[in-house]
């Protein structure tokens, strides 16, 4: 089923409970929150205290993706907190077969995201395994940058990988997201739409929202 799930990163960061009420209220299915180290990427997001606060207030599930080196030292915490889905990059660990099962073992949803950059070879043996794919449309670190329609090509690979295999996984895409970039991953296979500066500059975001969904 399709998702849409708003990047708290284009929110307000002084009004964030008013932020996230308002998403909720216009049918979010989820919220995106975005932990960046200023090493793994060239900005400083939020971290754990700010996630844990989130988590308090949201009435719907979270998804963080880490953009972080060594992101299998937040798994735990992430699970106290109540947290539904976690993703980390590829290009992050050495070891992504151990970290998909530590987030499973923690009870939690276990995803890689692929930098513009990184092929879907690199998931070939993780695939079967993997409970859903983040597809970088943008290169991580900031939000409001331009989709770049490359990345496209990886999701109709991976979905015929998934539908060759009989694969479960489901692939998200985050990065310029709105209606027409949405509708082209859409079409290609994607159906956990995260979206940022789009939806937070929409002056009717249940409409947008609606819109997103296609
Ligand atoms: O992971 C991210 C950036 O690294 C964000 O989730 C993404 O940028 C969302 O913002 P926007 O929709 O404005 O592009
Ligand atoms: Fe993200």
């Amino acid at each position: 089923m399709d998702k849409i799930l708003p990047s708290l990163l284009a929110g307000d960061f002084a009004n964030l409970g008013r932020d996230i009420g308002r998403m909720e209220a216009a049918g979010a299915d989820m919220f995106h929150l975005d932990v960046m180290d200023g090493q793994f990427v060239p900005n400083i997001s939020y971290g754990l205290p700010v996630i844990e606060a989130i988590s308090k207030v949201s009435n719907i599930p979270i998804d963080v993706h880490l953009m972080t080196l060594q992101p299998d030292q937040f798994i735990e915490e992430l699970k106290r907190m109540g947290v539904a889905m976690v993703s980390f990059h590829v290009e992050a660990t050495h070891h992504p077969h151990r970290l998909i099962q530590k987030i499973q073992q923690n009870g939690m949803k276990a995803g890689i995201a692929l930098n513009p950059h990184s092929a879907v070879s690199e998931l070939e043996y993780l695939l079967p395994d993997l409970d859903f794919v983040l597809i970088m449309t943008v290169n991580p670190g900031f939000g409001g940058q331009e989709f770049i329609s490359q990345c496209v090509g990886k999701i109709t690979e991976l979905d015929g990988m998934r539908k060759a295999h009989n694969y479960q996984f489901d692939i998200e895409v985050d990065g310029g997201i709105n209606d027409e970039t949405a509708a082209i991953c859409r079409d290609e296979g994607a159906n956990l739409f995260v979206s940022g500066s789009h939806l937070f500059k929409a002056e009717d975001p249940a409409a947008a929202i609606s819109r997103l969904r296609g």
